[in-house]
């Protein structure tokens, strides 16, 4: 796997604000790989050092400490003007989209084409194939105020597009959007991931963003990295106490503490949870084998969701019957499905 993108040990520390303040470290020794063709997930709270690691990323501003490559070149000992250069190579996208308001949408386009270099011969065409990608064909002619939000960050999207680059930094580009509207740009970052190979750095606050498109995340927290790995293993299982935080605004948390109690009163018996993936067969699976060993069980909770097109599973069920039974079912079962008895 060849890294796009390297950064390594980098920290951008912002001087005081005023005189006798203390200074802000921003982001503290971060290092990742994004890989050619990713889409790598960015996601922290609000001054986690997001928004400082993509000014970094595209060298608005310099490092602290640290390098960054991007294809084999360190971009922060770049001069100035290979800086704007290198720059071109890399399409950005905001929360408040940064439309040209007085341009249409067309017009938009054509702009970021005419800073690309693109001739002014070949625009046109350019400007209608973009528009066309991101199914805005119909809307050359509309002023940006005209259009929904979803299709405002759509023109973003084409916009980014015009200079052909290899890498797209989206800095919550969904955040200004309602639920149906974020689908629908993040299955069209999807298809510039996928179509046109372009690597993706996705920066967020929303763990649903990252659930359905990234196929890697990081966690950051004041201004460091908590947690790094595959979207769905981190989903499924989250280590840090900020992560578990973000999973469970998208995979409901399993009953606990009082509630928990009362659930092991009212029920009796022994509580496990069942933890599967692709095999959407898997719960009964665990239910036969425990039928077959005599054990008598209830469903207490359970849920399914959808990490980046993986299915992921939980259930807690009270078992009720003899312990030897009860380990020889799940250990039929063991291979598959992680289980786990709730202490
Ligand atoms: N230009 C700057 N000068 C001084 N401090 C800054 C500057 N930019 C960011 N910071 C500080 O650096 C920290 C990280 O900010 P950053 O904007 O990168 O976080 P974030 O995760 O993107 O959060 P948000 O989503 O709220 O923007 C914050 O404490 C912020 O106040």
């Amino acid at each position: 796997m060849t890294a796009h993108i390297s950064i390594r040990e980098v920290s951008k520390t912002y001087p005081p604000a005023k005189r006798g303040g203390s200074a802000v470290e921003a982001v503290r020794s971060v290092s990742v790989d994004v890989a050619k063709g990713e889409i790598l997930g960015v996601v922290g709270y609000s001054g986690a050092g997001k928004s400082t690691l993509v000014r970094l990323i595209n060298a608005l501003e310099p490092v602290s400490s640290g390098y960054i490559e991007i294809d084999g070149v360190d971009i922060t000992s770049l001069k100035s003007r290979q800086q704007r250069e290198m720059r071109r190579g890399i399409g950005m996208i905001f929360q408040r989209f940064n439309l040209l308001r007085s341009r249409t949408v067309a017009g938009n386009v054509s702009y970021a084409l005419e800073v690309a270099g693109t001739p002014k011969a070949q625009r046109a065409a350019r400007v209608k194939e973009l528009l066309d990608f991101v199914g805005l064909g119909d809307k050359a002619d509309n002023h940006p105020e005209q259009l929904s939000g979803g299709q405002q960050q759509r023109v973003g999207i084409a916009r980014a597009l015009a200079a052909e680059p290899g890498i797209l930094l989206a800095d919550e580009a969904t955040s200004a959007l309602d639920p149906e509207t974020t689908d629908e740009v993040l299955s069209l970052l999807q298809r510039v991931n996928r179509e046109l190979g372009i690597t993706i750095v996705l920066i967020t606050h929303e763990m649903e963003v990252i659930a359905k498109i990234a196929d890697r995340v990081v966690v950051m927290e004041r201004g460091g990295i908590v947690e790094a790995g595959e979207t769905y293993d981190v989903f499924t299982n989250p280590q840090s106490p900020v992560t578990k935080r973000f999973v469970a605004t998208v995979v409901r948390a399993l009953p606990s503490g009082d509630d928990l109690a009362r659930l092991r009163e009212a029920h009796g018996g022994r509580f496990f949870t069942i933890e599967f993936s692709d095999d959407s067969a898997s719960e009964a699976r665990v239910f036969r084998a425990l039928n077959r060993e005599g054990a008598e069980f209830q469903l207490i909770h359970g849920g399914i969701d959808d990490i980046r097109g993986r299915i992921y599973g939980r259930l807690l069920i009270a078992v009720h019957g003899d312990d030897d039974a009860i380990a020889r079912a799940f250990a039929a079962v063991a291979k598959t499905i992680r289980i786990t008895e709730v202490e």
